[in-house]
């Protein structure tokens, strides 16, 4: 029998890059002029245990799952279908190919390993006379302008890295282009697990939801509506309140907003009302963010090892009682306690807490710095590898700084938790 003809199709692969506004993914898939498929893979390498902590925890599931069922209404105003499956990443392209014939394929680059994997067993199932086009789409300042800058040798520090780049280079403007209207819709399969948010959980320091639209409502809320950006250097080191800071980072994190659409705004918000220190810092912040990104390009795995970038030696040690205690916000710290156990109940804690759990855990308890990021990446609802596992070799002594940093914990919680307000509202009397 013959077999039926299949549609040709580009076809769009979401990875960390979950939105239509800016997204080089469309752009590039756009001017294929092709029928239009897009899809995403809840991969297991992703849902694995790692020192008994599962990878993606309860929390960024949630908010990952809120942002694939906005992200799937989003593309079908177009009619681009959209796959997600609960499956390994070349099962759900093998899935597809059964209804369409891939001419292009359109996805994200990256430069960790299981990305990497992933990336070369889709590319293998796809074959090689279909055509690839790899984009960059995570970045405020492009790689080859990077590389270019510093002649491909990355600075260790951070204040080497700013100084050149903040000076010398512009970020490019937002992408522009239209999503065409394509006639016919083809059903695609959209299995995605059960999200119960439990509201209980929901601390009051990040109470929002996943989505393109969240995004955007919070950067104008932030900016734009309460000028919250204008006190940014002031209040972004308190432990209570959504305010404090700009709660960006869960969608950057899963790429729901892209961070050249926050850099434009910041810089209408400048031109508009003000331009002040405050508001500089929102872009000194968003830097760390850029130099963890592009070190790992770098240094590649050894941003996972335990002794980090700078390959020291050191002992790993792992004692469980420590760690569990350490987890569950039972140290003799409380308020290394009292932020722990706003983690496990409710997914965030602000970059003040995580450094003085991290320096705790490291420095006082002494284990192996990558549990910590272990337990961190299981929960946040945040979770970037870049971002985690650069601040934690950092705080260990062993990613950007040859000294170890090692924080003062009662001067640290007499300082930003001088009432014990944040201390009473997390720990049980
Ligand atoms: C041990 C440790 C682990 C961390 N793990 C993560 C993580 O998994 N994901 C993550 O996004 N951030 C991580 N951070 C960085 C930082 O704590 C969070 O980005 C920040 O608390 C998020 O809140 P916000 O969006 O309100 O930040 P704001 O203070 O409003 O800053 C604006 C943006 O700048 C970026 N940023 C700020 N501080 C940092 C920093 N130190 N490093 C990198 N980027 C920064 C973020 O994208 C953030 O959204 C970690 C920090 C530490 C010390």
């Amino acid at each position: 029998m013959q077999e039926k003809q299949k549609q040709e199709c580009t076809l769009i692969w979401f990875r960390n890059d979950l939105r239509v506004r800016d997204n080089k993914l469309l752009k590039e898939a756009i001017a294929t002029k092709r029928y239009l498929v897009a899809f995403y893979a809840f991969d297991p390498v992703f849902f694995k245990r790692q020192y008994s902590f599962e990878r993606t925890g309860k929390f960024r599931l949630c908010f990952l799952i809120e942002t694939l069922k906005e992200l799937k209404e989003n593309l079908a105003k177009y009619n681009i279908p959209f796959y997600v499956g609960l499956k390994k990443t070349e099962t759900v392209v093998r899935e597809i190919q059964n209804d369409f014939l891939i001419t292009t394929l359109v996805y994200q680059e990256d430069e960790t390993s299981d990305e990497k994997d992933i990336e070369k067993r889709v590319r293998k199932v796809v074959g090689s006379k279909v055509k690839k086009i790899r984009v960059t789409n995570q970045y405020l300042y492009e790689p080859h302008q990077i590389d270019t800058l510093f002649n491909k040798k990355y600075p260790l520090s951070f204040s080497s890295f700013r100084n050149k780049v903040e000076k010398k280079l512009d970020v490019d403007t937002e992408l522009n282009y239209h999503l065409p209207y394509q006639d016919i819709y083809s059903q695609a399969f959209f299995e995605i697990p059960n999200c119960s948010r439990a509201e209980k959980f929901l601390g009051n320091s990040f109470p929002f939801k996943g989505g393109e639209k969240q995004a955007s409502v919070r950067l104008k809320s932030y900016f734009f509506e309460t000028k919250k950006v204008i006190d940014y250097k002031k209040t972004r080191n308190n432990l209570l309140g959504i305010n404090c800071s700009t709660k960006f980072s869960p969608w950057l994190s899963n790429g729901s907003i892209s961070v050249k659409t926050i850099y434009k705004e910041l810089k209408r918000f400048e031109d508009e009302y003000e331009a002040n220190s405050s508001t500089y810092w929102v872009y000194f912040e968003l830097l760390w963010r850029e130099f963890f990104k592009h070190a790992v390009r770098y240094h590649k795995n050894n941003f996972f090892k335990l002794g980090g970038i700078q390959k020291k030696t050191i002992l790993s040690i792992h004692d469980n009682k420590v760690i569990k205690n350490w987890v569950l916000g039972n140290t003799t710290s409380d308020f290394v306690n009292a932020n722990m156990i706003e983690l496990r109940k409710t997914g965030w804690m602000s970059n003040r807490g995580r450094q003085n759990v991290a320096s705790y855990f490291v420095h006082n308890l002494q284990q192996d710095w990558r549990i910590g990021a272990a337990y961190f990446e299981s929960l946040l609802v945040d979770y970037d590898p870049h971002s985690n596992y650069g601040n934690w070799m950092y705080i260990a002594g062993v990613g950007n700084s040859s000294e170890s940093k090692k924080f003062d914990i009662e001067w640290q919680a007499n300082t930003y938790d001088k009432y014990g307000e944040f201390r009473a509202k997390w720990i049980d009397k």
